[in-house]
């Protein structure tokens, strides 16, 4: 707020309109005698009529510091102020680029002459201030109003700066994901940027400030119903609510077909007076609705245990509660407090952390589940071993690396043997168990660069690159002696099981993984034919030596 407490005191009168606005005759001082006493220092206005207004000091301006003049409120006001000695006429506008700018936009400040007497008058022309508005005047010293300027514009720096950062994360998450709701983010939160520095009127000193001066108060209004259309879209997508709670989602999305209705009439290049009147309550009353509704549909789906409605609840609680405070200022024509001046700010940028923290944390149990679900695809539900589509993918890429680099690669069939009876004697857990824990053994006892599956049933493979015939056979008795002395105990039963093993290796040329895996298979039949508990190799390789 403005400090006005160690001044000087001051008086403020009213022109009545209908001596007109004739400025040179006014600021000579000709109708001095017409200004009506003005109670408070608001500003009474009417739309489209100038206003004049004189101001006096009651004593001399005596301190070094020149005093300013402060105009708060004025909106999309325009003021002009013709001060001593020469009664030139200096105007201001919060909302049209201002290239010789000293101040902030917080307010309209013109400084005075240093040594301001108490005889001198200034006058002050208001045009097209708005009723609602209630548009303050205030004098203050330089050093005052600098200092109160400089605590202005730290907030909004605080607050646009948060709401840009959490735009660009928005954006790098887009340009790296690809989703759509991270691009419905970054439209509705930066359009939310736009409007923060559209009303704290900074974005008007921007390049490309002359935009929204094109259209006047209607950018700002423009601005919040395509923001609040977005974010309801945003809303949807990111609770899923279409999905989740399908009948409260078609209510909330029905919601911005009247923020399209009043877009529509804010942008149609006509010159329509009864809209810049109506619009403002009109487009308040339907944001504080549509802020309703989707605190309502939001909270029911985080009642349903909705993770990125409760993000979003709280996200968007505080936004919700400002919004309906500041509407109904605006509604009761009461004057804005500075905490809630700065409290859309502030609550934009906290929704907009709270938000993205929940992107985030979507993105990562997206990731979460995502491993979950290449695991199920990958691995043997019982066994934890690769599956069998995985063990067979991964012969493949051997089998295509070694015949291209010319390299041995051996494969190994496991069988356990009777397993049937295992099944019959002691029930199908035990069984499983004990699948389990032949898996187990044999996964460890293989190496790095070794890779081992499930086929199916009760029957292994192992893949070893780079194994000869010789190694291929020493393995397989390794795995063979692994299962002979394992002791499986569950259930108060030790269990002993063995298995045959059928060896089988590249072979020169026309061959392919099926036909390895056959070979393989072959010599498992041998094994099991020959009396089981064996490793057995195929029997052309066995002939030659190679594999
Ligand atoms: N517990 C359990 N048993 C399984 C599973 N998959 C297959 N089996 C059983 O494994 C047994 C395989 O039996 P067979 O193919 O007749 O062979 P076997 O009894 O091991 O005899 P040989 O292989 O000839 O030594 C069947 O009883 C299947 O029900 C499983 O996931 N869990």
């Amino acid at each position: 707020e403005v400090p006005t407490a160690t001044l000087p005191g001051w008086v403020i009168t009213e022109l009545p309109t209908a001596i007109g606005d004739d400025a040179a005759a006014i600021t000579r001082g000709d109708h001095d005698a017409s200004f009506l006493s003005h109670p408070g220092n608001a500003v009474r206005a009417v739309p489209d009529a100038p206003l004049w207004f004189r101001l006096r000091f009651d004593a001399d301006w005596t301190s070094s510091e020149p005093p300013v003049l402060v105009v708060r409120n004025a909106g999309y006001g325009h003021v002009t102020l013709y001060a001593p000695p020469d009664y030139r006429a200096q105007s201001l506008w919060l909302t049209k680029p201002d290239p010789q700018a000293r101040f902030s936009r917080h307010a309209m400040a013109f400084m005075l002459p240093a040594g301001l007497r108490a005889d001198q008058s200034l006058y002050l022309r208001f045009d097209r201030v708005r009723v609602e508005r209630k548009p303050v005047v205030a004098v203050t010293d330089m050093a005052s109003y600098q200092a109160a300027d400089l605590r202005h514009v730290r907030v909004v720096t605080l607050f646009s700066a948060t709401q840009l950062t959490m735009v660009l994360v928005g954006l790098c998450l887009w340009l790296a994901l690809r989703d759509r709701v991270y691009a419905l983010f970054v439209a509705y939160s930066g359009l939310q940027l736009v409007y923060l520095l559209l009303v704290s009127g900074e974005f008007y000193d921007l390049p490309l400030g002359v935009l929204p001066d094109l259209l006047g108060q209607r950018a700002s209004w423009i601005l919040a119903m395509l923001s609040a259309t977005l974010s309801i879209s945003f809303i949807l997508e990111f609770c899923q609510l279409p999905r989740e709670t399908p009948r409260s989602a078609t209510v909330l999305g029905a919601m911005r077909w009247p923020y399209m209705v009043a877009l529509f009439a804010l942008v149609v290049p006509v010159d329509w007076p009864a809209r810049d009147i109506a619009m403002p309550p009109l487009a308040n009353l339907m944001l504080l609705i549509g802020a309703l509704i989707a605190t309502v549909v939001v909270a029911y789906a985080a009642l349903h245990r909705n993770r990125a409605a409760m993000f979003f609840l709280v996200a968007w609680m505080p936004q919700v509660v400002f919004t309906a405070l500041r509407v109904t200022q605006l509604i009761l024509h009461l004057p804005q407090p500075t905490w809630l001046e700065y409290g859309f700010p502030f609550t934009t940028s906290f929704s907009s952390v709270i938000v993205v923290l929940g992107l985030a944390d979507a993105t990562l149990r997206a990731r979460r589940e995502r491993d979950v679900a290449k695991r199920l695809a990958e691995y043997d539900g019982l066994t934890g071993v690769l599956n069998r589509r995985a063990i067979s993918r991964c012969l493949e890429n051997q089998f295509a690396e070694a015949t291209a680099l010319k390299q041995p690669l051996a494969l190994l069939f496991v069988d356990l043997d009777h397993f049937k009876a295992i099944n019959d004697r002691h029930g199908h857990l035990i069984g499983d168990h004990c699948l389990k824990a032949v898996a187990d053994t044999l996964a460890d006892e293989l190496q790095d660069g070794e890779y081992f599956g499930r086929y199916g049933g009760e029957e292994f493979l192992a893949v070893l690159p780079g194994a000869t015939h010789a190694e291929a056979i020493a393995t397989g008795e390794r795995l063979r002696k692994r299962v002979e002395h394992l002791s499986i105990e569950t259930d108060g039963v030790r269990l002993h099981l063995t298995a045959s093993i059928g060896v089988a290796g590249l072979l020169a040329g026309a061959d392919s993984p099926d036909k390895l895996v056959e070979r393989a298979d072959a010599a498992l039949y041998r094994a099991k034919a020959e009396g089981r508990n064996r490793v057995c190799t195929h029997a052309p390789l066995a002939a030659t030596g190679r594999a």
